[in-house]
C-alpha cells in the first residue's frame, strides 16, 4: 500500500483519533463475534506502547442519526477492557465539551472510546462540520477500520482533511492481503454473496460478474433475484426497487459465460423467530404468508459441488438467518464446502465471519476479513474512500 501507516509517524504523548470497525454482531447487549475488535488490538496496543493517547471511535449498527441505547458502545468498551487488561473509558458521546474535557483528562497510553458516531446524522453524510470535531479532539488520526473503508463518512474520509492521516495495521494487512489474493485469482473463482444488504451489495455484483467464472447467490440477496424471475415470494425480505436490477445481472452473467447460482429450495418459516413452524419447499411452493430464511438441502448439495471444485473463493453474506439454527443449516454447509476448497479461500464481512467461527471452522479458511461490502468493493476494483483519504508515503 502506498498509504503512510503509524510506523511512518511519531505518536508519542500525542492524541490519535483511531477510526475502528467495531460494528460487532450482538444479542441481548452481548457480543456473538469479537473477531473485529481482535483484529484492531495490535494497531492499539501499538499506539499505547509508543506514549499515545488512543481515542477509538467506530459505528454500530445503522442507528440512521440518532441516539438509540440499543447501538451503544458500551458493551465493546467493557469486552476491550477485558482484552486489553487495562480499564477503557466510555465516552457519553463521540464529540462536545464533556468529550474534549476527558480527552484533556487522558495520559499517555489511556484509551477512551467514543460513543457510536453515527448518533450524528452528519456522519454518513459526511458533513465536515462534524469531521472538524472529530478532528478538534486529536493530533493525529489513524484509520484501521478496513470494514468500513468503502463508505466516505466523517470519521472514515472528512476527518482526514483536518489532520495528518495514516493507516493502522489492520488496514494495511487486509489491503496487502486482498490485493495478493485478487489481483490474479487462481480459476474458477467464485463468489458467495448473501446476508441482507441487498441494495448496499446487489450493485457491486455488476462489477462482479465481469472477474469471477461463478456467482453463487443465497440469503436475502436471493429471494430479490427470485422475485425478479416471478416467483412468489410471499412475505421473504425482497427488495421491489431492485427487480430489473436483478434481471438486468442475470443477463450479464449469461453474457459473460458466468455461471450463476440461485437456490432451487429454501427453508420456509411462518414468522421471523426462533422457534416459528418451518418446512422445506421449492422455490415455485412458497405459500402466501410464509418467508424464506435459508437455503434449502437441494440448494446446499448443488452450492456445495460449485464451491469444492474453485480455486479461488470469497465469500460475504450468510446463506440464511444463521443466528436461529433453524436457518443456519445452509450457511454452515456452505461453510463446510468453503472450508475444504482447496484454494485460496476468503470469508469477510461482520456476520459472516461470526458465522464461520460459530461453526468453529474459521482457521479452515486462507484468511477472514473484517470487511464484507469492503472486500467486495475492493475486488471489484473501486478505490476505498476511507484509504484514499490517508496520506500518500
Ligand atoms: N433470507 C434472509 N432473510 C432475512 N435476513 C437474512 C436472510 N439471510 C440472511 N439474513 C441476515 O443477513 C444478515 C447478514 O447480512 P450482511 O450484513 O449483509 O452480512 P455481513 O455482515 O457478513 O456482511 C444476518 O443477520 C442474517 O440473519
Ligand atoms: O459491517 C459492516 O459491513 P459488512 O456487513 O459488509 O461487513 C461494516 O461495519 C460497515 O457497516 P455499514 O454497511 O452499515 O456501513
Amino acid at each position: 500500500m502506498n498509504k503512510k501507516s503509524v510506523r511512518d509517524i511519531d505518536v508519542q504523548g500525542k492524541r490519535v483519533f483511531v477510526r475502528v470497525d467495531f460494528n460487532v454482531p450482538l444479542e441481548n447487549g452481548k457480543i456473538t463475534d469479537d473477531t473485529r475488535i481482535q483484529a484492531a488490538l495490535p494497531t492499539i496496543q501499538y499506539l499505547q506502547q509508543q506514549g499515545a493517547k488512543v481515542i477509538l471511535a467506530s459505528h454500530l449498527g445503522r442507528p440512521k442519526g440518532k441516539v438509540d441505547p440499543a447501538f451503544s458502545l458500551q458493551p465493546v468498551a467493557a469486552h476491550l477492557s477485558h482484552l486489553l487488561g487495562q480499564d477503557v473509558t466510555m465516552a457519553e458521546d463521540s464529540v462536545g465539551d464533556t468529550v474534549k474535557h476527558q480527552v484533556n483528562q487522558m495520559k499517555n497510553g489511556d484509551v477512551l472510546l467514543l460513543e457510536n458516531v453515527r448518533f450524528h446524522g452528519g456522519e454518513e453524510k459526511n458533513d465536515a462540520d462534524l469531521a472538524k470535531s472529530f478532528a478538534e479532539l486529536a493530533d493525529l488520526y489513524v484509520n484501521d477500520a478496513f470494514g468500513t473503508a468503502h463508505r466516505a463518512h466523517a470519521s472514515t474520509a472528512g476527518i482526514a482533511e483536518y489532520l495528518p492521516a495514516v493507516a493502522g495495521f489492520l488496514m494495511e494487512k487486509e489491503i496487502s492481503i486482498m490485493g495478493n489474493a485478487l489481483s490474479d485469482p487462481e480459476r474458477p473463482f467464485t463468489a458467495i454473496i448473501g446476508g441482507a444488504k441487498v441494495s448496499d451489495k446487489i450493485t457491486v455484483l455488476e462489477n462482479l460478474i465481469e472477474k469471477v467464472d461463478q456467482l453463487i447467490i443465497g440469503g436475502g440477496m436471493a429471494n430479490t433475484f427470485l422475485a425478479a424471475q416471478g416467483y412468489q415470494l410471499g412475505k421473504s425480505l425482497v427488495e421491489a426497487d431492485k427487480l430489473d436490477l436483478a434481471n438486468t445481472l442475470i443477463e450479464k452473467a449469461r453474457a459473460n459465460n458466468v455461471i450463476l447460482f440461485l437456490p432451487e429450495d429454501v427453508v420456509v418459516a411462518k414468522e421471523f423467530k426462533a422457534d416459528t413452524e418451518h418446512k422445506i419447499v421449492d422455490i415455485d411452493q412458497i405459500p402466501d404468508d410464509w418467508m424464506a430464511l435459508d437455503i434449502g438441502p437441494k440448494t446446499s448439495e448443488t452450492y456445495r459441488l460449485a464451491i469444492v471444485r474453485s480455486q479461488t473463493v470469497i465469500w460475504n453474506g450468510p446463506m440464511g438467518v444463521f443466528e436461529m439454527d433453524a436457518f443456519a443449516k445452509g450457511t454452515n454447509e456452505v461453510a463446510q464446502a468453503v472450508a475444504e476448497t482447496e484454494g485460496v479461500t476468503i470469508v469477510g464481512g461482520g456476520d459472516s465471519v461470526a458465522a464461520v467461527e460459530k461453526s468453529g471452522l474459521a482457521d479452515k479458511m486462507t484468511h477472514i476479513s473484517t470487511g464484507g461490502g469492503a472486500s467486495l468493493e475492493f475486488l471489484e476494483g473501486k478505490a476505498l474512500p476511507g484509504v484514499e483519504a490517508l496520506q500518500d508515503k
